[in-house]
């Protein structure tokens, strides 16, 4: 049988739209996901866990693993870089197994370059005020980057045409069942494909 692989699945879209939250009730609810956990060189957040929310780094060994292309992906966004590790990536994929990146847009679109058969999906705001309290209030930022974030945001924004899908974040349940839905239907597909290559080796052998 021809060997499958993994699903490479990216979810992106502006800082504060709830990419974060949408994704972690995702991982709640579904085992069946590999999350690739990104490198960064942004300070620690209070909570936050070096190894399971970011591989924390230097601007220096940051760089280095850019040299040594490292990194599937990556993307300077308010001051600080960020990275998808190639090698897990391209390993787990290679295994069979799902792939889940949560990473901001330039980053994705430089994905969609190397895998242009991954899954991108959109998160998109119910509006730019709505996404301006998010991120006030989720009180992480200063006034200053608040400003910077919602600047991006515009620009994001309208990048959103690249991707296969588009997914309103307006209530978190109702979020998190559309990713879903997009998963499992994007499963579906690849079943049927797979299907039509057994059909091509059986008649090959009759
Ligand atoms: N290009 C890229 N963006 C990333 C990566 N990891 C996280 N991001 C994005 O970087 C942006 C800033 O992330 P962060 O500082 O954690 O803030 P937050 O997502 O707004 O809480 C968000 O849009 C993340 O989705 C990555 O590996 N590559
Ligand atoms: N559907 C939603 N309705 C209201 N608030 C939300 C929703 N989704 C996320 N939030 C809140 O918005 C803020 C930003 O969400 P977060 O997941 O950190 O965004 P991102 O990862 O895209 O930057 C958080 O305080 C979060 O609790």
């Amino acid at each position: 049988m021809v060997a499958e692989k993994g699903i490479l699945f990216i979810l992106s879209g502006p800082s504060g739209v709830g990419k974060g939250t949408v994704r972690k009730r995702l991982f709640e609810e579904s085992t069946e996901l590999q999350y690739s956990i990104s490198m960064t060189t942004r300070q620690k957040r209070p909570g936050e866990v070096d190894g399971v929310d970011y591989f924390y780094k230097t601007n220096e060994e940051f760089e280095r693993l850019i040299g040594q292309n490292q990194l599937l992906e990556h993307a300077k966004y308010v001051n600080n870089y960020y990275g998808t590790p190639r090698k897990y990536v391209e390993e787990t994929l290679e295994k069979g197994l799902d792939v889940f990146l949560e990473i901001e847009v330039q980053g994705a679109l430089q994905v969609k370059e190397n895998f242009p058969q991954g899954v991108f999906i959109f998160l998109f705001p119910p509006s730019l005020v709505e996404l301006k309290n998010r991120i006030v209030n989720r009180g992480t930022e200063s006034q200053e980057l608040v400003l910077n974030r919602l600047k991006e945001a515009r620009k994001e924004i309208e990048m959103m045409d690249a991707y296969d899908y588009v997914v309103v974040n307006d209530n978190v349940d109702h979020a998190v069942a559309k990713v879903k839905a997009i998963i499992q239907s994007e499963h579906l597909k690849r079943v049927r494909v797979a299907k039509q290559y057994k059909k091509i080796l059986e008649d090959e052998i009759h």
